[in-house]
């Protein structure tokens, strides 16, 4: 927020350590309310795949308020991987009246769902908006050296904790033998993860773990790296944009237009079969180049200015009446939290 120059109005400090998500849910559910009655907005927006999108966006359906969701239709097809988030997502579309879904096939996985009746709007991501515009303000910087190449790795899917990061770990083991490469990997918070991730590497060569850089080092760190290793989702949108090959490990995506452009391979979380790839995109030049060009199928940053199109003529359809008269409904007190 603060890279933006933005602040935040009100803060619910909902989350707990060692909290649930069930907890975490409840928490939302109950607060919700009050706090829609005190600010009376025409609509709710929630963003991506997380429990805390999936529990106010829950709730506000409860209680009559409409709902809308950017990063609508991204689909895995398969419930148990990544979870909780391809059902976080399939239950928030079927409750929103507006469905921002980032390119013409999440719209596609959309259409072929019975249960989605709000207005779906093809936007691109605003993921994209956010990266572009912090990658014009950090400009001149960069990681790139010719004898040193540099991976930069994320890893923290719910499904790869266990079997998944030990494999992980261990096939960067194997990779940071190289003399040429230098490896660099934010954990995340969850203990689970990165005490998992500083047992294993704690004290490896060439491998650097850092506590979660902030969204400006972050952007610098993907865009000076040779290569990404990762089991995100945004990461699977902010490489191809970056130029950036990125080989994915995980078993599947709802971001299959990332393969389709070439900039992205499924890896899954084989040891074996991680090495193998990584040590192809090091030696074979043609190989990494084949899987840098820039792609943009997530858009080329206007996906909140066509976002906020999409609410007006909403809006416009649900309060008729002038803009300025319209105006009025978006100018809300802060959150006392
Ligand atoms: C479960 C969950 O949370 N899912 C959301 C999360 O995906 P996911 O959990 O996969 O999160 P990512 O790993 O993609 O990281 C989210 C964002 O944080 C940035 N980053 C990451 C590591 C770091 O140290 N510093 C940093 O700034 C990434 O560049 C990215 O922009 O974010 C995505 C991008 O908004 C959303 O589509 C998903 O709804």
């Amino acid at each position: 927020m603060a890279a933006f120059g933005e602040r935040v109005d009100g803060n619910l400090a909902l989350m707990e350590p060692g909290q649930t998500i069930e907890q975490l849910a409840d928490l939302i559910a109950a607060d919700l309310p009050s706090l829609a009655a005190r600010l009376r907005p025409d609509m709710l927006l929630v963003q991506g795949d997380t429990t805390s999108a999936w529990a106010a966006a829950l709730s506000a359906s409860r209680i009559g308020l409409a709902v809308g969701h950017v990063e609508a239709g991204l689909r895995s097809h398969d419930l148990t991987r990544p979870f909780p988030e391809e059902r976080n997502r399939v239950e928030i579309d079927a409750i929103s009246a507006l469905l921002f879904a980032p390119t013409a096939e999440s719209a596609a996985n959309l259409a072929a769902e019975p249960a989605i009746r709000g207005r779906v709007v093809v936007t691109g991501n605003t993921g994209i908006d956010a990266l572009l515009t912090i990658r014009r303000m950090i400009n001149g910087w960069t990681l790139h050296d010719n004898a040193v190449r540099t991976i930069l790795v994320t890893c923290h899917r719910r499904e790869n904790i266990g079997a998944g990061i030990a494999a992980i770990c261990a096939a960067l083991q194997r990779i940071a033998r190289r003399p040429d490469v230098r490896i660099i990997l934010p954990m995340h918070p969850n203990p689970a993860v990165h005490g998992a991730i500083a047992q294993a590497l704690g004290s490896t060569p060439r491998i650097e773990l850092h506590p979660p850089f902030d969204y400006p080092t972050m952007v610098q760190m993907m865009d000076g790296a040779h290569l990404i290793l990762s089991d995100s989702g945004g990461l699977q949108e902010e490489a191809p944009a970056l130029g950036v090959p990125l080989l994915v490990l995980r078993d599947n995506s709802e971001r299959p237009e990332v393969f389709a452009s070439g900039n992205a391979r499924l890896v899954g979380t084989d040891a074996d079969r991680i090495v193998a790839a990584t040590f192809e995109l090091l030696d074979d030049p043609a190989a990494h180049a084949a899987m840098s060009q820039p792609a943009f199928p997530y858009g080329r940053g206007d996906a909140s200015e066509r976002i906020l199109d999409a609410i007006e003529d909403w809006h416009a359809t649900q309060w008729p009446g002038s803009v300025a008269e319209r105006a009025i409904s978006y100018r809300l007190p802060p959150i006392q939290a």
